[in-house]
């Protein structure tokens, strides 16, 4: 029987977005998103916690390498095609690093798996995913 422990891994990139729904037209895009919906677009240095959660390996000391951790959260190019058609929000931001992430994890022959990311868009806006899929 071995101990459940979390590993943490934090991360910060800078990326500019503009929120922007492809649904809506631009007058509700301009009401719903004010001035974040400006074509200018605007930036944020985002911070990026990564949680794994696993059994400490008793030959290693680890549930994974942090080596891994931080190579797996390395953050694509800024011009994500992935936001062409979804709204560049920090929820789906935050999708997006899991998603991204949980692929590169279930390569990888380790104890952990992945838990929660959560995401920082600045000091005061934070989104948490653990990969939680609604019923409808
Ligand atoms: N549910 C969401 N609402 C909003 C998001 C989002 O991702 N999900 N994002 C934004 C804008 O990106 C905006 O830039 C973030 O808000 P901002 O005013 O820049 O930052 P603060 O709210 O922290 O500003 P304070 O002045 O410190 O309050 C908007 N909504
Ligand atoms: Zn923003």
């Amino acid at each position: 029987m071995g101990s459940i422990v979390y590993l943490s891994r934090i991360e910060t990139f800078s990326a500019a977005h503009r929120l922007h729904s492809p649904s809506l037209s631009d007058e509700e895009n301009e009401k719903l998103y004010g001035k974040c919906n400006n074509p200018n677009g605007h930036g944020h240095n985002y911070k990026v916690e990564v949680i794994v959660k696993g059994k400490i390996d008793p030959l290693t000391g680890m549930v994974m390498n942090l080596e891994e951790l931080k190579e797996c959260i390395k953050i694509t190019d800024h011009d994500v095609p992935y936001f062409k058609n979804i709204p560049s929000t920090s929820e789906n931001l935050a999708v997006f690093i899991w998603y991204n992430i949980k692929d590169y994890l279930s390569e990888k022959s380790h104890e952990g798996k992945l838990y929660e990311v959560k995401l920082y868009e600045t000091e005061k806006n934070v989104v948490i995913y653990r990969g939680e899929k609604s019923d409808d």
